[in-house]
This record gives C-alpha cells, structure tokens and sequence, in this order.
C-alpha cells in the first residue's frame, strides 16, 4: 500500500487539498493517507513551519500531495520561522530539483485566457523549474553600506552539476513530448545564466534527437503572451521559472488550473498546485480546487506507477470543465466544493 503524506498548509490549501485527496479515494487504489501541518498552521500549531514529525512523515511517505503555505499574520517573522520556509525546506531537504509544471489549453476554455482564443488554442507547455538553487539559496542577509544605507543581498549561483540534472530533466521531458526544449537563462547580463546555457548546450550532446533553442528571460515573458504555442519544453531556473510559470497559468485561463511536480532523481515527489495560500478568498469557499486535483493526477503519473487513473482524472477535470462547471476565477459561480463534486461525477 502506498503512503501518501496530505500537507493541507495554510489558506486555501485545506480548501483544495480535500477535493483532491475525495478523487484519490474515489478511485479505489492501495492508498493510505497521513496528515500534517505544515507552513502557517506548523507555526501556530509547533512553534516552527516545518516541524519534525511534518517532515519525517514526507520522508517516509511514498509521495506528498502539499497544498500552500503562507499567512499574512507571519510576514514579520524572522525570515527561517516563514510560512514559506517549509515548502522551501521541503524541496531542499528532500533534494526535490526538478519542478514540472504543465500549462495546457483545456477544450473549450479559451474565453477564459487572457489571451485571443486563437493564441491561447495552441498552448501545450511544461515549464521545467530548477528547484534547489539559484538566488533562493544563495547567501542572504541585510548589512549597512559605508555610507550607512541598509542594504538586502541575495547571491544568485549555479553550479555546474545542478545545471546539468536540470538539463538532463528538461531533455527528457522533451524526448517523450515534441521534442522542442527551449532553455531560457538571461546570458547576456548574468554570469549563473552563461555557465547555465553553455552547460545546457553541452548536455545537448547526448540528445541529438532534441530541438534546442536559448531565449532571453525578458523576451521570453514576451513569447509567452504573443506566441505561447512556439514552446513545447522550457527549462530555466529556480526565479525565472516562478515567475514565468504563473504568468502561463493566465495564459491558459486561472492559476487555478496549473499543477506541478516537484521530483528527485528517483521520482520521489511532492505534489502541490503553483498557486498560493490565496489569503483574499481563504474561508469562502471560492478556491478553484482543478490545480490540486491535477497535482494528484501527476502523483499517480510520477510517483505511484498509475498512469491510466491518472489519465483518468485528466479526463474528468476536463469534462467537468467542458460541461460549463467553474469556479469564480473562471467567471463562473461553482464552489470549491461543487467543482470538486463535478470531477468526482465525471470520473
Ligand atoms: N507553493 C506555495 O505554497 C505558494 C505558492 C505561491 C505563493 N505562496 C504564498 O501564498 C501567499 C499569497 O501569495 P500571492 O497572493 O502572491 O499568490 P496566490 O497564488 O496565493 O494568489 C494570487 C491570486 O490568485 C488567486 N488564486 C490563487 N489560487 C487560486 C485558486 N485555486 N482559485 C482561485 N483563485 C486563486 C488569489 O485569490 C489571488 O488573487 C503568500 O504568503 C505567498 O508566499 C505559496
Ligand atoms: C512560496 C514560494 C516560496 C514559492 C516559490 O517561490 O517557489 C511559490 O511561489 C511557488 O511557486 O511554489
Ligand atoms: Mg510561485
């Protein structure tokens, strides 16, 4: 029986994590599940974000369905006692570098993008994150300048290893899609962004059958709204990837519909939608629950050896959404609970 670890988190979290774990139990497989506090909730709850039992559960589980982390009642806490800090944590402690994180154009959904529903029609992306390094973890701090101004610093660095299991993740994905990786770094100013594409073009060595192509972060945010059907596989780092990849939730209508995994060279995994804690719609019942539920389809994908009841709910998110069922970040009036309701019904 495989051991899911439920880390629910802070805001809406609960909210979507519980349709999430409804459809995994629905389907009727060897699933055992744990719960934890995590993030917010650890904090109130243990004194600290990422409390040890929290984090021995993700240990010794199988995989982790997370759901967000973030409360604004924390935001002046010292920065290691963060909400934030246990989903950074997480991935750091478990060596969880490569962050998958799909946008795809659901069928008849194209009202709800941003974009001219003939831009958006094409889009059928993964964005490969780096997830261990870069400026997030780089030396950090607050000092005073000789001229006694207070200044913030965050070192940004890649080594060359961790530029290479990302390549090699970002290659593979491309392998088993459209064979079209395009790396996107900022070379032209960045000394981590041309150790980046030079160790990303020797990795290209080893996958002759892949299409590489390099493009600058800036005209990247670009692409993405003018032509986001060009890409098949991005693969970047930890900064560009955050920050790209929720701009690609809008292109394909909320950032309520982009799940993500986040995987070890084993394919160990943490599963948890790119959205946030929402704290603006916490409590009402509005979380749009499509990228949890996704997030547990990955899961079984991933992480749980399932690939059909993974299909399986792909399907039903896309038939839910298709009969007309949305929650209100898609412009329609389904609660969370309803839009968990209307996948569970077209399973
Ligand atoms: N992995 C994570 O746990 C994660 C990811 C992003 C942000 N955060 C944290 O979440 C908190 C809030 O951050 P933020 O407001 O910048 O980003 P956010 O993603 O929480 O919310 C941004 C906007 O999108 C909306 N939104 C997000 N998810 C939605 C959903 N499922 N359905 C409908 N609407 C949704 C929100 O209502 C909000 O208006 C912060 O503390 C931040 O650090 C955590
Ligand atoms: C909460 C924050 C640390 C996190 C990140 O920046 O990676 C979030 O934005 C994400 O996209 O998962
Ligand atoms: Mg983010």
């Amino acid at each position: 029986m495989a051991l899911i670890a439920i880390l629910p988190g802070d805001g809406i979290g609960p909210e979507v994590t519980t349709e999430a774990r409804r459809v995994l139990e629905r389907l009727g497989l060897d699933l055992s599940f744990e719960e934890a506090p995590v993030g917010g909730a650890a904090y109130h709850a243990a004194g600290h974000p990422l409390p040890p039992a929290t984090l021995d559960l993700a240990r010794r589980a199988d995989a982790i369905l997370f759901g967000a982390v973030g409360d604004p009642t924390c935001d002046s806490l010292d920065r290691h006692l963060r909400p934030e800090q246990a989903i950074l944590g997480l991935r750091k402690a478990l060596t969880l570098f490569a962050n998958l994180r799909p946008a795809k154009m659901f069928a008849g959904m194209e009202d709800a993008s941003a974009l001219r529903p003939e831009v958006a029609r094409a889009i059928d992306l993964v964005i490969v994150r780096e997830l261990n390094g870069d400026v997030y973890f780089g030396e950090k701090g607050m000092r005073t300048t000789a001229d006694g101004l207070r200044q913030g610093y965050d070192v940004m660095s890649y080594d060359e290893a961790e530029v290479r299991r990302i390549a090699v993740a970002g290659f593979e994905a491309a392998r088993r899609r459209r064979g079209k990786l395009c790396s996107i770094d900022k070379a032209n100013v960045l000394e981590t962004s041309q150790l980046w594409r030079d160790v990303v073009i020797e990795t290209a060595a080893d996958y002759a059958d892949v299409t590489l192509t390099h493009m600058y972060v800036d005209n990247a945010a670009m692409q993405l709204v003018r032509d986001p059907g060009q890409f098949d596989v991005i693969v970047t780092g930890n900064l560009f990837g955050d920050i790209l990849s929720d701009q690609a939730s809008m292109c394909v209508g909320s950032i309520g519909l982009l799940p993500s995994a986040a995987l070890d060279v084993a394919g160990k995994g943490l599963y948890e939608p790119i959205h946030g804690s929402a704290p603006d719609i916490a409590g009402q019942g509005k979380a749009n629950p499509c990228a949890a539920i996704l997030s547990a389809a990955m899961m079984l994908r991933h992480s749980l050896g399932e690939p059909a009841a993974a299909d399986r709910i792909e399907a039903a998110v896309a038939a839910a959404l298709a009969s007309g069922k949305r929650t209100a970040d898609l412009g329609g009036t389904c609660s969370t609970r309803e839009m968990g309701d209307a996948v569970l019904a077209a399973l």
